[in-house]
């Protein structure tokens, strides 16, 4: 799905209205109807609906909704905030109509506002601004918005929290954007809603579909996405009925030191689960027994070191390799992995120490073989690129990271973002907060060996790979709760996530 700016949400807007013969007053009428529908659907006419309206197209929809809905019998009060004496067309025509159907409760604010006295029993509708913002709110627009976020009112905002800009919200004010219980966006999410520091604004939204022009969609250039599961179930190889291990690839995974040989466990659990033809784990010696012991099925390969990775391996017999997953980052550590990874020529995965271990020697960077794939978390993507104010800018400076070294990254977290050196970024839908536990990025990493030891592109690995990732731990946590469950839970889910996958719903 693609995630479009403010502008582009204009112009679909426009698009629809000359291409597929609907007036613009009778797209927002649509819109409404739908709004109305999701707010009874939750709320009975038990509960004060309280309308604030601003002077565009956002006011005219929150119009629209209150005259359905006092339509409909529910107890509505509308403020209609005109300061400047400039409505847009379409918000004259729904006071009008507001009017026309007996509406009693309507005040226009150009000046003062009174304000009401709001309840925990009732709704408030935000229809102050929308996709039109251009400029952080301020003066009285700031002071409603004030108000309403300390209301105990429930509060449904119409499109976008008012205040919120679509995109990129560096300079915005955050005590002037109202925090919404619930966002009704119409019709594309925005790049703002899937910022974490967002959450106070739009913890929970949906989309309303209501029809805006496919073909404008389509054509429409974005370099933002969220996948969607229907994308990633084509992906999926079929295996054929003659296959062999041979045709499934082999993957080397370098993980491990003394004290850390859980994290190569889990990522060799994980790329055993995940179609892999064979593994081979290679290991400082300590960790030996353990690996043989907990994941038979993979090959054991014995560093020279007793406890440290310290010994680069030869690539000839592999068809791709990840390296990372509790390594440490002892000198020796260090030199064997930039030396191993330099020299790498087979798809790759850089993950945990690994990162690390580039982050400090940062000279080495340039010698990441192309089309590598980078998994860092939050912090170790500020390692390799500075610290960040805000997720914009971290997602910007990620981009250009990933096309200066023409990389892949997975940005991991809530909405883990798949990066491209083309500077594409797909948002993944799938996961929960149950999975913010240590082991989880080895998981990932050894699901993402796994699927690059089978053939699949790095753009394909890192797409499907954070998405069965984020599926599984889904099923980890409907069966064990998000506060107790585990990396291996999620090893554990895998199976069950392949297979929701790959049969037919
Ligand atoms: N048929 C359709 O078109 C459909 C439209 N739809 C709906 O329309 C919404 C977009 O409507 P919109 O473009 O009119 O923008 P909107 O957010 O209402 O505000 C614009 C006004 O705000 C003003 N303004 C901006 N920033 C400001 C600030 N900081 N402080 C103060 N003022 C500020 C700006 O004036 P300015 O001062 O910039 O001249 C302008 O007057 C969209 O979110 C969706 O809900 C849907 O129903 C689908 C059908
Ligand atoms: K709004």
């Amino acid at each position: 799905m693609k995630i479009l700016n403010c502008k582009q949400q204009k112009e679909a807007d426009a698009y629809t209205i000359e291409h597929e013969g609907i007036l613009s007053i009778n797209l927002m009428e649509k819109a409404a109807g739908m709004l109305t529908e999701a707010i009874t659907r939750r709320w009975d006419k038990s509960h004060r609906i309280v309308v604030f309206a601003g002077p565009g197209n956002n006011g005219g929809d929150a119009l629209a909704v209150a005259r359905m809905l006092f339509l409909k019998n529910y107890q509505v009060e509308v403020f209609l905030f005109n300061v400047t004496g400039q409505l847009s067309e379409e918000c004259l025509t729904n006071i009008r109509r507001l009017k026309e159907s007996g509406f009693p409760n309507y005040t226009e604010v150009s000046s003062q506002f009174q304000a009401p006295k709001l309840t925990e029993h009732d709704i408030v509708v935000d229809g102050l601004f929308g996709s039109g913002l251009n400029r952080p709110l301020n003066g009285g627009f700031a002071a409603v918005v004030k108000f309403i976020n300390a209301s105990p009112a429930t509060v449904v905002s119409i499109d976008v929290p008012s205040g919120l800009m679509g995109e990129d919200n560096s300079y915005n004010v955050r005590q002037n954007i109202i925090q919404a219980d619930l966002t009704l966006s119409i019709q594309m999410p925005k790049l703002s809603f899937l910022f974490p520091e967002n959450e106070e604004f739009t913890s929970h939204w949906e989309l309303l579909d209501i029809g805006i022009s496919r073909e404008y969609i389509a054509q429409a250039e974005t370099r933002y996405f969220i996948t969607e599961e229907q994308e990633m179930r084509q992906l999926i190889r079929p295996r054929r009925t003659f296959a062999h291990k041979g045709n499934f690839g082999h993957g080397l995974l370098i993980a491990g030191s003394y004290g850390m040989g859980g994290a190569a466990v889990l990522a060799a659990r994980a790329c055993m689960r995940s179609g892999i033809g064979l593994l081979t784990v290679h290991s400082p010696i300590c960790n030996h027994q353990l690996l043989q012991t907990i994941v038979p099925e993979a090959m054991v390969q014995d560093d020279v070191h007793e406890r440290f990775f310290a010994e680069p391996t030869d690539l000839d017999n592999y068809q791709a390799m990840a390296i990372g997953p509790g390594l440490s980052q002892e000198e020796i550590t260090a030199q064997a992995a930039l030396d191993q990874v330099s020299n790498c020529f087979i798809p790759l995965v850089l993950d945990a120490d690994a990162l690390n271990i580039f982050s400090a020697y940062r000279s080495y960077l340039n010698r990441l073989p192309k089309h590598s794939i980078l998994t860092p978390h939050v912090k170790e993507l500020e390692r390799l690129v500075g610290r960040c104010s805000n997720s914009f800018e971290r997602l910007s400076k990620a981009k250009e990271l990933a096309g200066e070294l023409q990389v892949y990254i997975i940005l991991k977290g809530a909405w883990t973002t798949v990066i491209t050196p083309e500077g594409n970024c797909y948002f993944n839908p799938t996961g929960n907060p149950g999975m913010a536990t240590g082991g989880s990025g080895d998981v990932l990493t050894g699901i993402l060996l796994s699927l690059l030891a089978q053939g699949y592109t790095q753009e394909e690995a890192c797409r499907l790979g954070v998405y069965i990732h984020g599926l599984a731990g889904d099923i980890a946590c409907m069966r064990m709760g998000e506060i107790s469950m585990t990396a291996g839970d999620i090893v554990n889910a895998l199976p069950e996530a392949w297979k929701k996958l790959t049969t037919s719903k």
